[in-house]
């Protein structure tokens, strides 16, 4: 059981690879699974068609040629999908699949099957092509299936019918299978409107997930996939990248003298004054309670100093109010250009110890690696 697990799993994906996104690989597994299915299908009637043919050009005997050809195309699709895995190859797999389908049952209309029940069949279109064309496409590949077999069924003289239906069941069949083709659009257009809001829920909570709610700033997380990043980048490039931390002085203080309320509203207008005044490529985000990192692509640590310094004259500048008072705050900061072995642990822990001697120097200062 196990065994006939894994080859079945192995079979569904077949042409899949590790870049697809969830809904390619799905939409491969389905194509290799309707492959399977439309292939051991059209296999089976084809031959019993062509038994029941005893040999004879009759109908069974086309029946069970064009059901043997849809068996081929439905197999073909599968070598597609198992030996040209580009990124387009499922799409051509797809298109095989539906084609085949489409094909199948026009002539299945044309020449009414096993007793005039062939045309029961085509209510499977609609599903079929949405799901792999998707809404747009799917509905003009619809369309075009739907214009064929009504030309073919209402043509003047029965012209492309070699089967008799009643004018009843003729019209029957194109009424019910609009019917239902309007019922799968609206179907896959209710899906894919569920799957896109799913999909911006989705950014927005991926986005929300590296924000500090606070300052609006990075938080930790978002910070630390931007390091490393530039990281990298600045080691492939031999660029200069300096790190800054920095700390709001005595903060504490702020806290209990104006309550918490206030010193939040100040960690947020520090944050937003730090975020105006750097330039695009730079980043600043919340590291800590009231503390700051900054990473600072393609700067020295000689240019990251006369930041600091116009970031720490702008900070002493800006007033705060609480009740009637009204107040500054200033900042420290520590400066660490990372040399080439330098890791991110290692380089923010430099910075760490240059804020700390800031703070040993009396605050409201800023420091850099000597
Ligand atoms: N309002 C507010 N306060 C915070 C937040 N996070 C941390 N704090 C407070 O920030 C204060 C930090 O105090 P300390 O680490 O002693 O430092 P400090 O008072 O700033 O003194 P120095 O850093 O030595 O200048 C603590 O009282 C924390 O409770 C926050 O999100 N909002």
């Amino acid at each position: 059981m196990f065994i006939v697990k894994r080859l079945f799993s192995a079979y569904l994906n077949t042409g899949t690879n590790k870049s697809n996104t969830p809904a390619v690989r799905q939409q491969i597994q389905v194509t290799n699974l309707f492959g399977l299915i439309g292939y051991l299908i059209t296999l089976v009637l084809g031959v019993s068609a062509l038994v029941r043919s005893a040999g004879l050009k009759n109908d069974d005997f086309y029946l069970g040629v064009t059901l043997l050809v849809a068996s081929a195309l439905f197999f073909t699709s599968r070598l597609i999908l198992k030996f040209f895995q580009s990124k387009n190859g499922y799409k051509v797999s797809a298109n095989l699949v539906t084609g085949a389908l489409m094909l199948l049952m026009l002539y299945l209309i044309v020449t009414g099957g096993v007793k005039n029940t062939g045309p029961l069949w085509i209510y499977i279109v609609p599903p079929v092509v949405l799901f792999f064309g998707g809404l747009k496409r799917g509905l003009l590949q619809l369309g075009c299936f739907a214009f064929v077999a009504i030309v073919i069924l209402e043509y003047p003289n029965n012209l492309f019918l070699m089967a008799e239906y009643s004018d009843e069941f003729r019209s029957r069949l194109i009424y019910s299978f609009i019917t239902v083709s309007l019922l799968f659009v609206f179907y896959e257009y209710s899906r894919q409107r569920s799957f896109k809001t799913l999909q911006e829920l989705s950014r927005e909570f991926e986005k929300q997930a590296r924000l500090d709610p606070l300052s609006g700033l990075q938080n930790r997380r978002g910070m630390l996939e931007k390091l490393e990043y530039e990281h990298q980048r600045t080691l492939r490039h031999h660029k200069n990248l300096t790190l800054m931390m920095c700390d709001i002085d005595h903060f504490k203080r702020v806290n209990d003298k104006f309550g918490h309320d206030v010193g939040d509203d100040v960690i947020t207008q520090v944050g937003q004054l730090f975020d105006r005044a750097l330039r695009k490529q730079d980043t600043v985000a919340r590291w800590g309670g009231e503390e700051f990192l900054f990473l600072l692509p393609e700067t020295t640590q000689e240019q990251a100093f006369t930041l600091a310094e116009k970031l720490r004259a702008q900070v002493s500048k800006q007033q705060y109010q609480a009740d009637s008072n009204s107040f500054t705050v200033t900042v420290s900061l520590g400066i660490y250009q990372m040399h080439p072995q330098d890791s991110l642990d290692h380089a923010i822990s430099r910075a760490d110890t240059n804020l700390y001697r800031a703070k040993s120097n009396g605050r409201n200062c800023s420091i850099k690696t000597d």
